[in-house]
């Protein structure tokens, strides 16, 4: 297991940090840490704080912020950002693009759990200018080239 630092900005959060669900869990969900429910109207969003920042420390690593299947689906509350990336370096609040995607309204609860984040491996890569690449079985096909059976 990685350790992570993380500052409680909101103290409400200290009963409730994020936690792996079940041993294989890969999203640990994120909180809306706001004072009063927050109406979303449809099409609308808003940038709700998660009461909490962490610092990852590590170039080989960051994190994504992804909406949770749930209210993806069910509700149509997702990113509006549709993927957050949170920089190794970043040390401000981890904040949650909420995007009403929907049709109906959708009322955000304080503390509700709005998000998940997932630590991933990064590879940083530096580029290398070339005139020509070596062959390769794709070469310039894309965008379907493959067909679709
Ligand atoms: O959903 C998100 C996305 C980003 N961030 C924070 C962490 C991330 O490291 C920083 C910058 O994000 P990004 O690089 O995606 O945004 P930008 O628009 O390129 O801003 P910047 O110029 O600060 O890099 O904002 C969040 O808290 N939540
Ligand atoms: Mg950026």
């Amino acid at each position: 297991m990685t350790t992570i630092d993380l500052k409680i900005l909101d103290p409400r959060l200290a009963d409730v940090l994020p936690a792996y669900a079940t041993p294989g869990s890969a999203g640990l969900d994120l909180r809306a840490a706001l004072d009063a429910p927050l109406v979303l109207a449809p099409r609308d969003s808003a940038l709700i704080p998660t009461g909490l920042s962490i610092h990852i420390g590590d170039p080989g690593l960051a994190a994504m912020l992804l909406p949770r299947s749930g209210l993806g689906h069910k509700h149509g509350i997702v990113l509006g950002n549709l993927v957050g990336l949170i920089d190794s370096d970043y040390q401000g609040p981890l904040m949650v693009s909420c995007w009403n995607r929907g049709r109906e309204a959708f009322t955000v609860q304080p503390m509700e759990r709005i998000a998940q984040m997932v630590i991933v491996p990064v590879v940083q890569a530096a580029f290398r200018v070339v005139e020509s690449f070596g062959a390769s079985q794709r070469g310039d096909g894309g965008f379907g080239s493959t067909g679709t059976a």
